[in-house]
């Protein structure tokens, strides 16, 4: 199945620069107002430094405005269905709700839905704090 969210992923894996893991990685995020942002992995030759696909399209969605995440889309060039991080997960459900959508893409379209509820249950959040 073809889907925008799935191209806007697809066109940010492309501007990866992963050069040391050779395993590039595209995200992008829907809002609930229609914003999309998107991101891919940046390596650094200090291993522990570089970040993924998902952190970079969340810095360019804060930088936008913020709102809730409605929709997020992830491929990487060399996984069907690559799924988020442990670190990730934690941050998109930060703007999430369990029922944000989560694509999970293969090179041809959505290849498997979730949701952020499934991704991170039982997470820490910012309720846990009050
Ligand atoms: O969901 C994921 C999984 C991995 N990576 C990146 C981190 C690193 O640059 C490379 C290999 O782990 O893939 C992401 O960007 N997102
Ligand atoms: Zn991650």
């Amino acid at each position: 199945m073809s889907h925008d969210l799935f191209e806007a992923a697809k066109t940010a894996m492309a501007k990866a620069y992963a050069p040391y893991s050779k395993f590039p990685v595209g995200a992008a995020l829907r809002t609930e107002d229609g914003r999309v942002f998107t991101g891919a992995n940046v390596e650094v030759a200090s291993y522990p430094e570089g970040w993924c696909a998902e952190t970079t399209a969340l810095g360019h969605y804060i930088m936008g405005g913020g709102g809730r995440i409605v929709e997020i889309a992830v491929i990487a060039e060399r996984m069907a269905k690559c799924s988020p991080c442990g670190g990730c997960r934690q941050r998109l459900a930060e703007f999430c709700r369990p029922d944000t959508k989560l694509y999970l893409c293969d090179d041809t379209g959505v290849a498997e839905t979730v949701t952020m509820g499934d991704m991170l249950p039982y997470g820490f959040r910012g309720d846990n704090l009050k």
